[in-house]
């Protein structure tokens, strides 16, 4: 049998041993959670890197460098678009900017920048959109066109369709008639996010290729 003493001391060293062992327990579940943390986000660093690693980028900047390719890229969208009763060429940054303006000025039409985010000093509407590695959005000037005007949305390539229609449903929201989108390049699956709008492509590359 226990003196009052002990069992004193045995209460108290209870209540000390969970004190001590509640402590532990905060202290685990902080570090848990905290790797937990960056665990996750470590991972979806790597991932991000792994995804991106498996895609095979596609570049315009070599045909810019030789003017014939470059001239003739132009013409055929000039001669494809002049009689369309186009008056709207949007075009998406930061490629788009490469050949849209110069379509526009020959076809006789605007040319409205479909940009980046926090890019645009004016008022604007924006559209978020999926990309193979992550996400985006486009930002539109509001008042750049008015309702009932017919434009054209050029890019230098589509993969996903995700920038496409995120550039479609800005002009739609402000009233436009999207007659079609034109891009140089078209991956195989780009046609896939369009939701049924015409595209124009030049150039649909292979996805493997032997240098
Ligand atoms: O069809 P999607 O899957 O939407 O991808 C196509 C978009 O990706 C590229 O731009 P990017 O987003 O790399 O931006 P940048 O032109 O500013 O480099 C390209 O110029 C298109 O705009
Ligand atoms: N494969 C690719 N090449 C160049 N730009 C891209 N944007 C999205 N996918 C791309």
């Amino acid at each position: 049998m226990d003196s009052e003493e002990t069992r004193g001391y045995r209460a108290f060293l209870k209540q000390s041993v969970w004190c001590l062992t509640s402590q532990y327990q905060v202290s685990f579940s902080f570090f848990f959670l905290f790797f937990c943390f960056v665990f996750s986000s470590w991972s979806f660093f790597f991932f991000q890197i792994w995804w991106a690693a498996g895609i095979m980028f596609q570049d315009i900047t070599t045909l810019l460098l030789d003017h014939k390719a470059f001239k003739d890229t132009v013409d055929i969208f000039v001669d494809r678009y002049r009689d369309m009763g186009i008056s709207v060429v949007a075009g998406i940054e930061a490629r788009g900017f490469v050949f849209g303006p110069s379509i526009a000025l020959a076809i006789g039409a605007k040319f409205v920048p479909l940009r980046k985010p926090n890019k645009l000093p004016g008022e604007v509407i924006s559209e978020a959109y999926v990309l193979e590695y992550g996400t985006d959005r486009l930002e539109m000037h509001v008042g750049a066109i008015e309702p009932g005007e017919r434009a054209l949305v050029i890019d230098d390539l589509v993969a996903t369709g995700g920038t496409l229609s995120a550039a479609v449903r800005l002009l739609e929201r402000m009233g436009a008639e999207v007659v079609e989108c034109a891009c140089v390049v078209g991956l195989p699956e780009g046609q896939r996010r369009l939701d049924g709008k015409p595209l124009y492509i030049l150039v649909e590359p292979r996805l493997s290729v032997n240098y």
